[in-house]
C-alpha cells in the first residue's frame, strides 16, 4: 500500500490516497503506522476520499486509531497531497471532513503547494457543543481542581475539543504530566485536546500541546486557532495572532465581522514509501 509522509510545521501524519488504495481497518493500521520503530512513525494517519459535498474527503485518525473531526495541520497537507500529485488543479479547494466543508487557498510555487490557508469555520463555544459537562454555558477562566491544583481553563470547539490554560512562563509547564489528566478528564465526555499559552504581546503568544489521541506534538492547528479564540475571549491579544508552536509559527485571524477563523501555514512532504504492514 502506497503511502506519503507529510507534516505541517512538525505535525506528521501518514497520507494514503483511499480513492485509489484499499483501505480496510483504519483505526488499527493507524496505530499500527505511527509507531516509531516498529511502524514508520507519525502522529497518526490521514485518508484522502472522493466527497460527494466537496472536492475531497479528509478522513483523519490519531495515533491512538480514534478518529477526530478535523485536523489543520492536516488539512494543509491534503491540499498539497492532491495538488502536487495532480488530482486537482483547482488553487481553491473544498474539503469535506466530520466537522463539515472547509475552504482552502493553495499558494503554488514551481508547481509545488508551499503554504495553505483555511477558512476553519466559526468556533462553537457553547459548553453543551464543545462537549464539556459544566453549569456554565461558556467555559472562560473557570477553575478545575487536578491533583489538588487549580486550574483555569477556558474551552473552545474546532469541530473538535480544546482547553486552553494561560501560564505566565510555558518553560515551566510539565506538559507530560498535566496533559493526559486535563485531555481524560470526567468533564470532557469526548476527551479534549489540551493547550498552554504564555501571551507574549497582543499579536503574538507562545503555545504548547497535548493531543487528545496522541501526547504532545510539535505543533496543532485546530489548538492555535482555540488558542487564539481563547486569548481573545480573556481579552488578551488583537484578533489576528501569530501562534509560535514547538515547529513554527501558524498565523490566524478570527474575523470579527463574519465570526470565520482563518489559518495559515506551511505544509511540507517528506517522503513516499509502501507499507509492507507488520
Ligand atoms: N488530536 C486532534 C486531531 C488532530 C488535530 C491537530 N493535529 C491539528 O493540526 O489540528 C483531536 O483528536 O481532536
Amino acid at each position: 500500500m502506497k503511502f506519503t509522509k507529510m507534516h505541517g510545521l512538525g505535525n506528521d501524519y501518514i497520507y494514503i490516497n483511499a480513492i485509489t488504495e484499499t483501505v480496510d481497518n483504519p483505526e488499527q493500521l493507524a496505530v499500527q503506522m505511527s509507531r516509531q520503530h516498529y511502524g514508520i512513525g507519525a502522529d497518526g494517519l490521514i485518508l484522502i476520499r472522493q466527497s460527494d459535498v466537496a472536492d475531497f474527503m479528509m478522513d483523519m485518525y490519531n495515533a491512538d486509531g480514534s478518529r477526530a473531526e478535523m485536523c489543520g495541520n492536516g488539512i494543509r497537507c491534503v491540499a498539497k497531497f492532491v495538488y502536487d500529485n495532480k488530482l486537482t488543479e483547482k488553487t481553491e479547494l473544498l474539503i469535506e471532513t466530520l466537522s463539515g466543508v472547509k475552504r482552502l487557498f493553495l499558494e503554488v510555487e514551481d508547481k509545488i503547494v508551499k503554504m495553505v490557508t483555511v477558512d476553519m469555520g466559526k468556533p462553537e463555544l457553547l459548553s453543551t457543543k464543545i462537549p464539556a459537562i459544566s453549569d456554565k454555558e461558556i467555559i472562560k477562566n473557570e477553575k478545575i481542581e487536578i491533583d489538588g491544583e487549580i486550574y483555569h481553563i477556558t474551552c473552545v470547539s474546532m469541530g473538535n475539543p480544546h482547553t486552553v490554560l494561560f501560564v505566565e512562563d510555558i518553560r515551566e509547564v510539565k506538559l507530560e504530566d498535566i496533559g493526559p489528566k486535563i485531555e481524560k478528564h470526567p468533564m470532557f465526555p469526548k476527551k479534549s485536546n489540551v493547550e498552554f499559552v504564555e501571551v507574549i504581546t497582543n499579536n503574538i503568544i507562545r503555545m504548547r500541546v497535548w493531543e487528545r489521541g496522541t501526547g504532545i506534538t510539535l505543533a496543532c492547528g485546530t489548538g492555535a486557532c482555540a488558542s487564539v479564540v481563547a486569548s481573545i475571549m480573556n481579552d488578551y491579544t488583537d484578533r489576528r495572532v501569530d501562534v509560535v508552536l514547538d515547529g513554527g509559527i501558524l498565523t490566524v485571524d478570527w474575523n470579527e465581522s463574519n465570526d470565520i477563523i482563518s489559518m495559515r501555514g506551511p505544509t511540507e512532504t517528506v517522503f513516499e514509501g509502501s507499507w509492507g504492514g507488520l
